[in-house]
């Protein structure tokens, strides 16, 4: 073969995904956007993955690549490959630093792509940079959370805002957006405590050490929803933010039509719809964990709410008890599988969506126009629901028993939010500002 010949005109990124369904999803966007747009891809992931990146994304000009996911490591059985299979979040770290033993794996198959225009890997996997960095190839991170959270943490982080007080329940004011007060704990574990240090806290730390040799950092939201906060990033930081998204907006794949004819819950909502019942749409991400106490409370505020609901639970729904779902079969549904969640929300009937605030779920939401009651849990999550209550205000709070740190919501709150937000004052305000905001996107 001549050189001409084996030489690819279209340029070549490489894209790698953390192993977690947050954060593949959006990447696995973009990947649709970039191969509309022209692009030849490569692909990276791992045996237990390869499924369902499989059944996302198809064509000739993507090749997907496993590499061999860590053994051996303490916590985590054989075969999961994924954080929502983990049998325990506290495994996250354990899980995420795991991750750095697939480099000499990752280096040998980049060795062998010709041509390679950039990288595009998550944030999680920081030492890609390092790898980007030998074979003189230019960086893109991606860390899948909004420009409003990137910029509080540094701003917390560099004007020292973390340590000021004993308490983690003493609010503060963030020193370049004097308009938002927080406290210690609308952070996650290590940036909750005073002093934050420790693995976890290095780990981060070499996360932020990697973007600043990355070329920039691709945000999955528009400048539209959130251009104070995009400015004031680009202004301050070394790696460039670009707005790529909302990333759910991109053309999903082809076999999803068939499955939402298929679905149960696809006609209930289409039954809804027929009788002109407004449907609120429970459902929490990929990973999050909730207590079968907390899982009653849920259960028994929306009975006591009198609202329609569609409730995707990740447990088996027995906590719930034998006679829930009989008790609420007129008004609701409980749905134990995965679910095209984009789908769901995009459905004229869906009205609300009791949602943990992960980062997807809000665009998504803001994207289908369907206000959003916040119930934060993990993660940046408490971030994302001050900005969509305070920020955008596109959504209602649920009030927490014993203020910030403690996340446990009883039924009388689940059930009084929840009324406001489907049928008061309140909710009507939220609905018609969510469609504003998503103006720029539709
Ligand atoms: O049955 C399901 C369940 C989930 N999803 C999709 O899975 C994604 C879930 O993402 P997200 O809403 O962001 O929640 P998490 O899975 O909790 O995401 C993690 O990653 C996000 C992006 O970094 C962070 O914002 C969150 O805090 C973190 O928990 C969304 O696209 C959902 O549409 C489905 O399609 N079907």
């Amino acid at each position: 073969m001549s050189l001409l010949s084996s030489y690819n005109p279209k340029p070549h990124v490489v894209l790698f995904p953390f192993m977690s369904k947050g954060h593949t999803i959006p990447l696995l966007q973009l990947a649709r956007l970039l191969l509309c747009r022209g692009c030849a891809l490569t692909l990276f992931t791992t045996p237990e993955n390869r499924p369902y990146i499989v059944q996302s994304l198809s064509g000739d000009d993507i090749t997907i690549i496993d590499l061999p996911f860590p053994g051996n490591i303490p916590g985590i059985p054989p075969g999961i490959e994924s954080t929502d299979k983990l049998p325990s979040m506290s495994l996250f770290f354990s899980f995420a630093r795991a991750t750095k033993l697939m480099q000499p794996y990752f280096e040998g198959a980049l060795q062998k792509i010709p041509h390679v225009t950039c990288i595009v890997s998550d944030l999680f996997l920081h030492w890609t940079v390092e790898s980007a960095i030998k074979f003189g190839v230019q960086q893109l991170g991606f860390d899948g959370m909004s420009n409003y959270v990137n910029s509080i943490n540094r701003d917390a982080v560099i004007n020292g805002l973390l340590s000021l007080h004993e308490s983690a329940d003493e609010p503060f004011t963030l020193s370049s957006f004097p308009w938002i007060k927080l406290t210690r704990n609308d952070f996650d574990y290590p940036f909750n405590q005073r002093h934050p240090s420790g693995p976890l806290f290095d780990f981060i730390m070499e996360m932020g050490i990697a973007l600043s040799k990355s070329y920039g950092l691709l945000v999955n939201s528009f400048y539209e929803l959130e251009p104070l906060y995009v400015e004031y990033w680009n202004r301050e930081s070394k790696a460039k933010a670009f707005c790529v998204g909302p990333l759910c907006m991109a053309r999903p794949p082809k076999m999803e039509p068939v499955l939402h004819q298929e679905c149960r819950w696809i006609k209930w909502l289409d039954q809804k719809l027929a009788k002109k019942k407004p449907v609120l749409y429970v459902a929490f991400g990929s990973q999050a964990e909730i207590s079968s106490t907390q899982l009653t409370e849920i259960a028994r505020g929306l009975e006591e709410s009198k609202v329609s609901f569609l409730w995707v639970v990740r447990k088996s729904g027995r906590e719930l008890g034998d006679e829930f779902e009989d008790r609420i079969k007129e008004r609701g549904i409980i749905v134990k599988e995965w679910v095209d969640q984009k789908r769901i929300l995009e459905h004229e009937i869906v009205q609300g969506f009791l949602s943990h605030c992960g980062w997807n779920s809000v665009l998504e939401s803001i994207s289908a126009e369907v206000p959003i009651l916040a119930w934060p849990m993990m993660a940046e999550q408490p971030l994302n629901a001050k900005m969509v209550v305070e920020e955008i205000k596109i959504g209602l709070r649920v009030e927490t028993v014993n203020g910030s740190g403690n996340k446990f919501v009883q039924a009388e709150s689940f059930k009084n939010k929840v009324k406001e937000l489907m049928e008061g004052e309140k909710g009507e305000e939220v609905r018609k500002k969510v469609k504003q905001v998503a103006g720029p996107v539709l």
